[in-house]
């Protein structure tokens, strides 16, 4: 049979300016010398804030109050599984020492990515930079300045994650958007990412949203080995692209490993060998599609609820929930065990 899953909750506490602390696994521990957010298991019959709070006070001698959950994922550890729950703790009281021994730093969240992590702890640094609602666009149409002006009063609502996904455009007119896409997020310092166009999206220094299809090629090391995954995929020893290597424990996030490119690599999913995929091939977080009825796809069978938080709850990354939601279903969203909502018509400025 096997074993229960090792429950971990940990905790995000903030400094004025923001920083986030670490903690530095101590020698003789399991994942020594790794940074790691404070927190530990969760006794018997414990929830996942009072487990936590009872670690803050051990290892920090410090008293939380008041949190929120941010992301709980799910991860195989060897022969069991670890479901690590991530809190930010709004209200504590009392300077955070080092009562284990351990060693602390604060860090600000665009640092994370540079602090040899437990690749658990991966989701929960990119969660910390990315929004509850993932914005995609709806086809461009056949008025650029029209949709280049939508764009901009989406993206001027301030720390936008914004997918641009067309299918209608030929290369050209598609870079062209594209180009006036990225420029306009660079100025509203904004996080854009192109739909399946890896070397484009590499070339702007943008993110890239890989499609199913182009998940499961890349995943399987199948498909057109022109796609650009190289500028996205990490790499192995001996050079080649190595889908594996980013989960290697101990080392540093994805994203460094990963690319010169700094943005976000992310994935649609709609079934947990997708999800599964996504989280192997290093993407930084997925959609989980479609949720509901959704006019884009009048073809495709809802997942509902029921089987969306299943397949949520053994993600291991964080996941928008996708398909007929809008800023209404957030709550409802992430009470299912998703990080938030993605949306083409109810996040699109008329
Ligand atoms: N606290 C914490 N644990 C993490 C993180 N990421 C991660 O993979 N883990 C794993 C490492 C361990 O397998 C497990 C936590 O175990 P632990 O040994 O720290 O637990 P604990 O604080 O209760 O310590 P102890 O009572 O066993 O001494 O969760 C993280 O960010 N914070
Ligand atoms: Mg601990």
């Amino acid at each position: 049979m096997a074993r229960p899953a090792l429950e971990v909750a940990a905790g995000i506490l903030r400094d004025a300016g923001g920083r986030v602390l670490l903690a530095r696994r101590p020698p003789g521990k399991p994942l020594a010398g790794l940074w790691e957010f404070p927190g530990g298991k969760l006794d018997e019959h414990e929830d996942a804030f009072a487990a936590l709070a009872r670690e803050l006070r051990e290892e920090l001698g410090i008293i939380a109050r008041a949190g929120r959950p941010l992301l709980t994922c799910s991860h195989e550890l060897g022969d069991r599984r670890l479901r690590l729950h991530a809190w930010t703790v709004d209200d504590w009281s009392g300077e955070p020492q080092a009562l284990e021994g351990q060693e602390l730093a604060w860090h600000g969240v665009h640092a994370l990515d540079n602090q040899p992590m437990p690749a658990p702890d991966w989701p929960i640094a990119a969660a910390l930079r990315l929004p509850p609602r993932y914005a995609i666009t709806p086809e461009p149409g056949a008025d650029p300045d029209a949709f280049a002006r939508r764009l901009d009063r989406l993206l001027a609502h301030g720390g936008q994650v914004v997918q641009l996904r067309t299918r209608s455009l030929d290369d050209v007119a598609h870079a062209a958007v594209a180009t006036r896409a990225a420029l306009a997020a660079r100025r509203h310092g904004a996080d854009l990412l192109l739909n399946d166009r890896a070397h484009l999206a590499a070339r702007l220094g943008v993110g890239l949203h890989l499609p199913s299809a182009r998940l499961r090629d890349w995943a399987q090391g199948a498909g057109d080995p022109q796609d650009g995954r190289e500028a996205w995929l990490p790499r192995g020893s001996d050079g080649r692209i190595d889908v594996g290597a980013a989960l290697e424990a101990g080392a540093t996030a994805p994203a460094r490993l990963r690319r010169q490119a700094r943005g976000w690599l992310a994935a649609s999913c709609h079934d947990a060998d997708e999800l599964r995929m996504a989280a192997r091939i290093g993407c930084d977080f997925a959609t989980l599609a479609p949720v509901a009825l959704t006019a884009s796809h009048p073809g495709a069978t809802p997942l509902g609820w029921a089987r969306a938080g299943a397949l949520l709850a053994n993600a291991s990354l964080p996941v928008y929930a996708l398909g007929g939601l809008g800023a209404d279903d957030l709550p409802r969203a992430q009470a299912q065990g998703a990080f938030g909502v993605a949306a083409i018509r109810a996040f699109w400025p008329d």
